[in-house]
């Protein structure tokens, strides 16, 4: 059996995916606690400094009953949105722990930040204005977009000359001169190059390019790297995973060495989202439907990219395992089959000429490293309805910590 039968490996706790699908339905994203508690740890020793800090980056997933057990091992928080921020603050975060970092916000987003007490992160000169016609006086952050970006995907790089984010380090005269008009106080300097690395290197470059704009500010009480560590989404084909020591140890000699010459006290930060939630849970759905077409065999399954669109929106790989009797289906033939979600498009398509065992109708499939941008990426398309949330507790029994939508749901807004 392979290590990575996550039967096996304990991941559904005291029950199996067949039993959780019939108690709680399917399709079912199942979150694993113990594995979502190690990955907080692991991200919380990453920089040895007396002030480093981990900003979990909620928009990968903002479930209120995860969010508090990544909030009960030490992670602050970073937030997109005045939902983002209403929900971590209704996980029991305080203002003081939660990070804003705007992105156009309106006038109305931005004052309900002020409002709330919330340390604001602007990426843009106009920004900064209205921040500082909001707030004069305040204390607010600045996102500088230092030059090179990294990412699985085009869409999801977030610095250099093709994005829409950040503030150019050559605009360090202009950001100054707003500060002063409205007498803000530059508190932090952020950045965030784009989601998934692998190697360190892009990392590690890119917090030099930030610590070097920010020698150029006084008095910051802060530096934020941003967040991007990617997981292995290959492991059944042996990817390794990111060198998180040996990043790590490199970030801490360089974050001491620059603090020794900055001459203050200054703290550093991480915003990590997927590194921290994507392989604490795998969504599981039931093959409803096989069907050979040519020279292709469809298996179809109830896993629209409603449910899950990382495949269809980046080419994204995951994983798969398959079970049957409570048990993984492994050690038979291979061949080559299409998974597909039941959305009414052509693309919607969770694997493509997979290799996988011989699928029958009735199997259920496991989507594996679905625990960042999958819930949160989900939506009603086609009027489906929203899949139902499950937590193994560390104890290995499982508990539904969001229920599935309702067809009464769907009527919700029309009342
Ligand atoms: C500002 C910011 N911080 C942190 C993150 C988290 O990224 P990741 O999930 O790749 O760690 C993102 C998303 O890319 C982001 O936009
Ligand atoms: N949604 C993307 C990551 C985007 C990160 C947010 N800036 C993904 O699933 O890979």
């Amino acid at each position: 059996m392979s290590q990575y039968d996550l039967i096996s490996t304990g991941f559904y706790g005291n029950t199996t995916p067949e039993e959780l699908v019939q108690k709680y339905g399917s399709p079912l994203y199942v979150y694993n606690e113990a594995v979502l508690r190690e990955r907080c740890k692991e991200m919380r020793n990453l920089v040895s400094c007396p002030n480093f800090k981990v900003q979990y980056s909620a928009k990968a997933n903002s479930n209120k009953e995860l969010l508090k057990i990544i909030r009960s091992e030490g992670l602050h928080t970073d937030a997109m949105s005045p939902g983002e921020i209403f929900i971590m603050l209704q996980s029991g975060y305080h203002p003081e722990e939660i990070f804003f970092v705007a992105n156009n916000a309106s006038e109305e987003e931005m004052q309900y930040v002020i409002d709330a007490g919330i340390l604001v992160s602007v990426d843009s000169l106009s920004q900064l204005q209205m921040y500082g016609r909001l707030n004069p006086g305040g204390r607010v952050a600045v996102r500088i977009n230092a030059g090179a970006g990294v990412g699985h995907h085009e869409k999801v790089i977030t610095a250099g000359k093709k994005t829409k984010f950040g503030v150019n380090a050559d605009l360090i005269p202009e950001i100054k001169q707003i500060a002063e008009q409205y007498k803000l106080r530059i508190v932090g300097l952020n950045q965030h190059l784009g989601s998934l690395f692998m190697e360190p290197d892009g990392y590690i470059a890119g917090a030099q390019a930030l610590l070097s704009v920010a020698e150029q500010f006084e008095n910051l009480e802060f530096v934020d790297f941003g967040g991007g560590f990617g997981i292995p989404y290959r492991k059944h084909s042996g990817e390794q995973r990111l060198d998180l020591e040996a990043l790590g140890s490199e970030l801490s000699a360089i974050v001491q060495d620059w603090t020794a010459q900055y001459g203050q006290d200054i703290a550093f930060h991480t915003e990590p989202g997927r590194y921290i939630v994507a392989e604490s849970s795998v969504l599981l759905g039931k093959v409803n439907a096989i069907k050979h077409n040519g020279t292709t065999k469809f298996v179809g399954t109830d896993v629209g990219f409603n449910v899950l669109a990382r495949p269809v929106m980046y080419d994204s790989w995951h994983d798969l395992e398959f079970y049957r009797n409570g048990s993984r289906l492994d050690g038979y033939q291979l061949e080559l089959a299409t998974i597909t979600g039941n959305i009414c498009e052509s693309g919607d398509i969770i694997a493509k000429d997979r290799e996988v065992p011989i699928i029958e109708e009735g199997d259920i499939c496991g989507i594996l490293d679905t625990g960042a941008y999958g819930f949160a990426m989900s939506s009603n398309y086609n009027n489906r309805l929203r899949p139902a949330e499950v937590l193994i507790r560390t104890d290995g029994s499982p508990e539904l910590i969001r229920r599935r939508d309702t067809l009464e749901d769907l009527l919700r807004n029309y009342e």
